[in-house]
């Protein structure tokens, strides 16, 4: 294990009764990196995020945050980390400052409350009582909640649903500003270009089993990048090829055509191809199997 991993996963399962939700997963998350965890519904993921903060037991497996077993960590521990779960608790009768200046005092590197609000977006909702927000400004209360203990470790479990997308675009600053202070963040998301913009390595996980892992530019090899070329032939068949170099390709369909192939299109697959492609493949195997 290497000891500049803020987070190590060795052989990590749990079971629901029946139900395998996490089945032998191994990750490592350096310090000051921040992961994307990545998959379908029922993949796993919260159920992994939940292990790590301490909330749910794990059936097998070693998992260490900050060098700690969460399973036992202490308050010392845990006034180290932040976490924004799926489901958030917070008091409806309360304002968002009241809220936010009350859970500030457990922690003694804590932010702000002000800025925290302000970088949330909630400085005109700051004397409004947590029941009249809506649902994405509740999300971004949740977000605020994570962070105003300058947590060592922040985990982020689907943490920009219900925002509008100038909200999100705000959140993404905001974590930004977060990495460069050297913040650990794990990431759950279904916004596969939030978890592009945001993530320098991602696990796709599904069925409970690591799928793919790598740095965001290079998930799934180099193959998954290859471009993709596609036009309509003489006979008005659509045709399309993969290949490295498109511009060759293309300077031969034009001159085949003696013009501009007709429907002409160069795609370079994004993350959000790549995730399925990787999902695809992975159910395939799964059903031969079975
Ligand atoms: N408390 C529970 N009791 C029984 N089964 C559970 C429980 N929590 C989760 N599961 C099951 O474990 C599996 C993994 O669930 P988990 O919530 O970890 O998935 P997820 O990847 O976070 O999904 P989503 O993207 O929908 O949030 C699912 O099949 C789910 O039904």
């Amino acid at each position: 294990m290497s000891s500049d991993s803020a987070v190590v996963v060795r052989g990590l399962a749990k079971s629901y009764g029946a139900v395998s939700a996490v089945r032998g997963v191994d990750f490592d998350i350096a310090a000051g990196e921040t992961f994307a965890l990545l998959g379908p519904n029922g993949a796993g993921k919260s159920t992994t995020i939940e292990i790590l903060e301490g909330y749910r037991h794990r059936t097998a497996g070693q998992v260490t945050v900050l060098g700690v077993d969460p399973a036992s960590g202490g308050t010392a521990w845990k006034a180290r980390l932040g976490i924004v779960l799926q489901t958030s608790a917070e008091a409806p009768n309360v304002t968002v400052r009241e809220q936010l200046t009350h859970f500030a005092r457990f922690y003694p590197a804590r932010r702000d409350v002000d800025e925290v609000i302000a970088a949330v977006g909630l400085t005109e909702k700051a004397r409004t009582r947590v029941r009249n927000l809506s649902g994405g400004q509740r999300r971004r209360l949740d977000v605020a909640l994570g962070v105003i203990g300058r947590p060592e470790v922040l985990f982020l479990d689907e943490p920009t649903t219900g925002f509008d997308p100038e909200a999100r675009r705000q959140f993404w600053e905001l974590i930004r500003s977060l990495k460069r202070e050297g913040t650990t963040i794990l990431l759950t998301t279904h916004y596969l270009d939030e978890a592009a913009q945001l993530s320098d390595r991602a696990a796709v996980i599904g069925q409970g089993r690591l799928i793919a892992m790598g740095a965001i530019d290079e998930l799934g090899g180099p193959s998954a990048r290859i471009p993709i070329v596609r036009w309509r032939d003489a006979s008005g068949t659509e045709r399309s090829e993969r290949t490295e170099n498109p511009a060759s390709l293309v300077a031969r369909l034009a001159a085949e055509a003696g013009g501009e192939p007709v429907a002409l299109e160069v795609v370079r697959p994004n993350l959000e191809d790549i995730y399925f492609d990787l999902v695809h493949e992975a159910n395939e195997a799964a059903e031969v199997s079975r």
